[in-house]
């Protein structure tokens, strides 16, 4: 899949089989279930049976994303965790590149994973996910990772927040900014996934930037707490009704400037 092709996705992240049953019941209102631990860190890793388990839980034609931590600079490290995340029934894989702090640190880390994975699986999708608030933990800047993606042949650039502490991703990366990190991975032929406490009134300008994937959890679980809160289906539907209300928008004031 490439950019062109897609319309905004929706990518849910339970933290547990029974988290991803919920997500079942609302799977005809979302794209992608990620699965993560997040009491490892923002883009934790989980077991690889609970990726299993999860894989067998939701239905078949929703892909499956396995995050494989925050990782530290470590490229022989990381790639056997993401041939580990594949070869337990993620298609989608997700790298924090936490302990990186220079590019060609990134790209190193980001090529084993992509030759693992896709040795094993050449379908895969692999995305190279940085930190919206790479300043508060020293590592590459957002705008540097469409071209780590590039280079390393993944098919995604993305950013989340390192730090859950309530900030969100246009705290840090101003909705311009995310603009330009948009048009970087699409003129790059590769699809922008953005997240950090995204929450419904956020979808205005992800769609309106054209963003391809939104990352969510906090939003969609209850009283909006990413921690001690359960992800919600009616919160998934309602989530997903206002992406669809949006993308009606858009192309309608998009319709109308033509
Ligand atoms: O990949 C998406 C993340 O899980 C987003 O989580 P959050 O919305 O709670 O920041």
């Amino acid at each position: 899949m490439r950019w062109k092709e897609c319309t905004l996705l929706l990518l849910i992240s339970p933290d547990s089989v029974e988290e991803a049953l919920d997500c079942a019941k609302a799977a005809e209102h979302l794209d992608i279930v990620d699965v993560k631990k997040p009491d490892e860190g923002s883009l934790g890793a989980n077991f690889p049976w609970i990726i299993r388990e999860i894989r067998d839980a939701v239905p078949a034609d929703k892909p499956v994303s396995a995050t494989v931590g925050d990782v530290p600079y470590k490229p022989g490290t990381v790639a056997q965790a993401a041939l580990g995340a594949a070869v337990s029934g993620a298609t989608y894989i997700k790298v924090g590149l936490y302990g990186c702090t220079t590019p060609d640190q990134a790209i190193d880390v980001m090529r084993g994973v992509v030759r693992a994975v896709k040795d094993y699986r050449p379908d895969a999708f692999v995305v190279a996910s940085g930190y919206a608030d790479a300043h508060r933990i020293g590592c590459v800047n957002p705008l540097a990772l469409p071209d780590i993606a590039r280079r390393s042949g993944s098919d995604a650039a993305m950013l989340d927040t390192a730090i859950k502490d309530g900030t969100r991703l246009f705290d840090h990366v101003p909705p311009d900014v995310c603009a330009e990190f948009v048009r970087l991975a699409h003129e790059a032929d590769l699809l922008a996934a953005l997240a950090g406490s995204v929450k419904a009134g956020d979808l205005g300008e992800l769609t309106r930037i054209g963003t391809d994937i939104v990352g969510v959890r906090g939003a969609v679980c209850e009283g909006g707490d990413r921690n001690a809160g359960r992800i919600q289906p009616e919160l998934v539907a309602a989530f997903r009704a206002e992406m669809d209300r949006h993308a009606r928008e858009y192309a309608a004031t998009v319709a109308a400037a033509s």
